[in-house]
């Protein structure tokens, strides 16, 4: 059995990621420099950087949503931009807005996506709505609506929505924005959780050092749309690269001429 395919309970199958060479330009703008990254099958990957550094681009181009100007990205062997991946790589995505749909109950948003695919009949969705909710001990809010939750728990319903999905590949954009730092340490131990119990590769664009730091198998620091740095944790626990150090650890001078109009 190859790197790329590891046991998951899910397929029996799950994907490393390679992104080669990426170059993206928008207009006369160029986003992406040249970004390679190896993503092995079942890691836990997270991506950071400062903000406009270029991560949910990159998270866009590994779901196929985007084009790139030059390079590109193999799920497996698979190349993502390729609409076909999609129906041989299972993929989730859990964006920054959580994306529910208001109208529809907690339990209809996660049977929406096996009902429309006919992946089977209504008992069998139940069993897998009902399974994905009480990973996120949600169970109690099947029949609530988006509406009546809070940001923290509709982070965990678009969550259990992309296992409905049984995912190989669970991409997730800034998963504790917004959430208060107990529910950001809940969400953390999720995601570990969920790697445990699936062996899913998952690929984490987040500012959030405290996440990254506690779920990472390896963290890849973006700075103006390059990589600046790949490494464990522990390789940046004492960064030697001045700018990741400053960006993990900044240091704000009150006599930057930035900040004289709080004077
Ligand atoms: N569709 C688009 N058209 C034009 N420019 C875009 C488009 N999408 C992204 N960009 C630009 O690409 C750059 C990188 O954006 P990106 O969203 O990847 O940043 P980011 O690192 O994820 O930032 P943040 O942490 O604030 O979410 C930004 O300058 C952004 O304005």
């Amino acid at each position: 059995m190859s790197d790329a395919h590891t046991a998951s309970p899910f397929l029996g199958k799950t994907f490393g990621v390679t992104v080669s060479g990426l170059t993206k330009q928008f207009g006369t703008t160029t986003v992406l420099h040249d970004v390679s990254l190896d993503i092995k099958a079942g890691e836990i990957f997270c991506i950071m950087g400062p903000s406009g550094s270029g991560k949910t681009v990159i998270l866009k181009h590994i779901a196929g949503l985007e084009r790139a100007t030059r390079g590109g990205v193999t799920i497996g062997e698979f190349d993502a931009a390729d609409p076909e991946t999609r129906n041989k790589v299972h993929l989730a995505l859990v964006f920054q807005a959580g994306a529910l749909f208001n109208s529809l109950s907690v339990y209809d948003n996660l049977a929406l996506y096996p009902r429309e695919h006919r992946q089977c009949n209504e008992a069998g969705i139940r069993e897998r709505v009902m399974h994905a909710l009480s990973i996120l001990s949600l169970e109690k809010a099947a029949n609530k609506f988006p509406s009546d939750l809070s940001g923290g728990m509709k982070k965990r319903v678009a969550i259990a929505r992309a296992l409905v999905m049984e995912p190989q590949l669970l991409l997730y954009d800034e998963p504790t924005s917004e959430l208060d730092p107990v529910m950001s340490a809940t969400l953390t131990e999720i995601i570990a959780t969920l790697r445990e119990q699936t062996a899913v590769t998952s690929i984490v664009v987040t500012h959030d050092r405290d996440l990254a730091f506690n779920i990472a198998d390896r963290i890849a620091f973006v700075m103006d749309g390059r990589i600046r740095g790949v490494g464990t944790p522990a390789d940046f626990k004492n960064p030697t690269d001045p700018v990741i150090a400053n960006f993990l650890n900044p240091v704000i001078d009150l006599k930057n001429p930035r900040f004289k109009q709080l004077e």
